[in-house]
């Protein structure tokens, strides 16, 4: 039976089951992993903008992510993610499972790995999927347990909406285009969140919590326990560790800035592994262009010297084949050149 294959069930595994084990070639290698200085780059306003955009350009440019602090989000309001999403993942099994689907089209469901039902080693993560915008049309299906969730996870979505606005003009700025170009471009933005909770994993070297992939939409923020470290990236073809600085936010350029930008800002590949002692929390949330935006590099970024990489497609189309594959495959957007 597919419910029996939440993680979060409250007891503790002591091997690792076998459909959860990567081939040989497939796994982390986690002794040959680098650690990695983020670029972290200060938001406070009354810093120079420019200074912020020029580091915001080659952080898209160099490492297709960077960390933020000063971004506008409360503590409070983090720790508050953190307190409702443990709470959330500690829920008896059976009250969960109310909430759980292995559907990808569903707008709100609990579900585990990444898309049980197509791919075949599962991955090390339970998780909770949510529309958040327009928050009115989805709140109403959201969990009622814990008692505070929706009141705190609607606060953090405003907020979140509000910096991945700022991000994204300071962007569309660091290429050389109007504040607005890219927020134009992508139309009535929709925002999805992921809660990921990966517990503690008896042998973290042969599976993933999340495993190699770059991110569909346009930005993504991430939300960590800078206690629990478990963010990887790809780095001139090396696994690199992210240190989480506290009070910081990662934001992923994902692969919608990689086509707008035509390949000069990447979407960076990244992975989340696991740990055999403490449990890991982390909360995405994802920017997407609105179903029919048409997505294609910006005509200012484009010459005779370097034309188009990718063909226009819309975003609803992308978004469909992302799912249809396997996270891992390859780079989804070589798909639309
Ligand atoms: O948990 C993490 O650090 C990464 C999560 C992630 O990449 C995702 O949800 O797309
Ligand atoms: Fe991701």
């Amino acid at each position: 039976m597919a419910q029996t294959s939440l993680l979060s069930t409250g007891s503790r595994f002591s091997t690792l089951p076998e459909n959860y084990i990567r081939p040989e070639s497939e796994r982390p290698r986690l002794s040959e992993v680098v650690p990695l200085k983020v670029p972290l780059i200060d938001l406070d306003s009354s810093k120079d903008r420019e200074e912020i955009i020029r580091q915001i350009g080659h952080a898209c440019r160099d490492f297709g992510l960077f960390q933020v602090t000063n971004h506008g989000i409360s503590t409070e309001s983090t720790q508050k993610m953190f307190a409702i999403a443990r709470e959330f993942f500690h829920l008896p099994v059976e009250e969960k499972m109310r909430y759980y689907s292995d559907d990808p089209s569903k707008k709100m469901r609990l579900s585990t790995s990444f898309n049980v039902k197509k791919e075949k080693v599962h991955n090390w993560r339970d998780y909770l999927r949510l529309h958040c915008y327009p928050l009115e049309e989805f709140v109403n299906d959201w969990p009622t347990t814990p008692q505070s969730f929706k009141d705190v996870v609607s606060n953090y979505c405003r907020e979140v909406r509000e910096l991945g606005f700022k991000l994204l003009g300071a962007i569309s700025e660091s290429l050389g285009l109007q504040r607005d170009y890219i927020e134009r471009v992508l139309g009535e933005q929709g925002q999805h969140m992921a809660m990921n909770y990966y517990p503690p994993c008896p042998q973290p070297d042969l599976t993933y919590g999340l495993p190699a992939h770059t991110d569909p939409n346009a930005i993504t923020i991430l939300l960590q326990d800078h206690h629990v470290a478990g963010l990887q990236v790809l780095k001139e073809g090396k696994w690199t560790a992210v240190d989480p600085h506290p009070n910081s936010l990662v934001i992923n350029i994902g692969d919608q800035i990689q086509a707008l930008s035509n390949g000069r800002y990447k979407s960076v590949w990244h992975r989340a592994i696991v740990n055999s002692n403490k449990e890991r929390i982390s909360v995405a949330s994802f920017l997407c262009p609105e179903n029919d935006a048409v997505i294609a590099p910006a005509k200012k970024l484009t010459s005779e010297e370097s034309p188009a990489i990718y063909r226009n497609f819309t975003y609803d189309e992308y978004y469909k084949k992302f799912w249809s594959r396997n996270l891992d495959d390859e780079h989804c957007l070589e798909l639309f050149k």
